[in-house]
């Protein structure tokens, strides 16, 4: 029995990790964690898009993203760099830069993410699972109920960051 669960942040609307022993809570899955793992914790049927292999539900879609964080960020700190400092411009450039190597190859989008993107969902090529309208940020939930699957967005911005969208399903 995991002393994880999985719970939901009304305020964020997104998904989030409780230990129930210290009473931590983080965003990112517990590293200690597999993905096996993560999929049957408490709450994690309820909270969690469904991943691989879910169909998820109607009116859901599916996509993948690569996230450059910068200062203004939300959570300017990630899996990749503790500490972020480059600013908004720069993040864009970056992500440009992606964008032009990324062409339309969605295997070079995964690839890119996984190791570039500065959202924990890296581990997973990028890949969100399924979700619904009002559990992702508005700018982002738009960009990537506006897709048709296969397709990728142009850079969007959130308050996490700047992104690529690729709506996979
Ligand atoms: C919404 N979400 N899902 C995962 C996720 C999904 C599947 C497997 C692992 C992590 C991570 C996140 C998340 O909020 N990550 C944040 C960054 C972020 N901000 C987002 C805003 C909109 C969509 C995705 C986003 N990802 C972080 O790591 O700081």
């Amino acid at each position: 029995m995991s002393v994880w669960e999985v719970r939901m942040s009304n305020s964020k609307g997104l998904p989030y990790f409780f230990n129930t022993e210290t009473k931590q809570s983080v965003w990112d899955p517990p590293s200690e964690l597999s993905k096996e793992e993560v999929e049957n914790l408490p709450g994690a049927k309820e909270h969690l898009s469904s991943g691989a292999g879910g169909e998820g539900r109607p009116g859901q879609v599916r996509a993948s993203h690569l996230l450059v964080k910068h200062s203004g960020s939300r959570r300017p700190s990630s899996w990749k760099e503790e500490n972020i400092t480059r600013s908004q411009d720069e993040a864009v450039e970056i992500l440009r830069g992606y964008q032009e190597q990324i062409g339309g190859d969605t295997k070079k989008f995964a690839e890119l993410a996984k190791e570039h993107s500065d959202c924990s969902s890296h581990a997973h090529g990028g890949d969100l699972g399924f979700f619904g309208r009002g559990q992702m940020q508005k700018p982002f939930e738009d960009a990537a109920f506006g897709l048709e699957p296969g397709q990728m967005s142009d850079i969007i911005s959130t308050d996490s960051g700047v992104h690529l969208v690729l709506r996979t399903a």
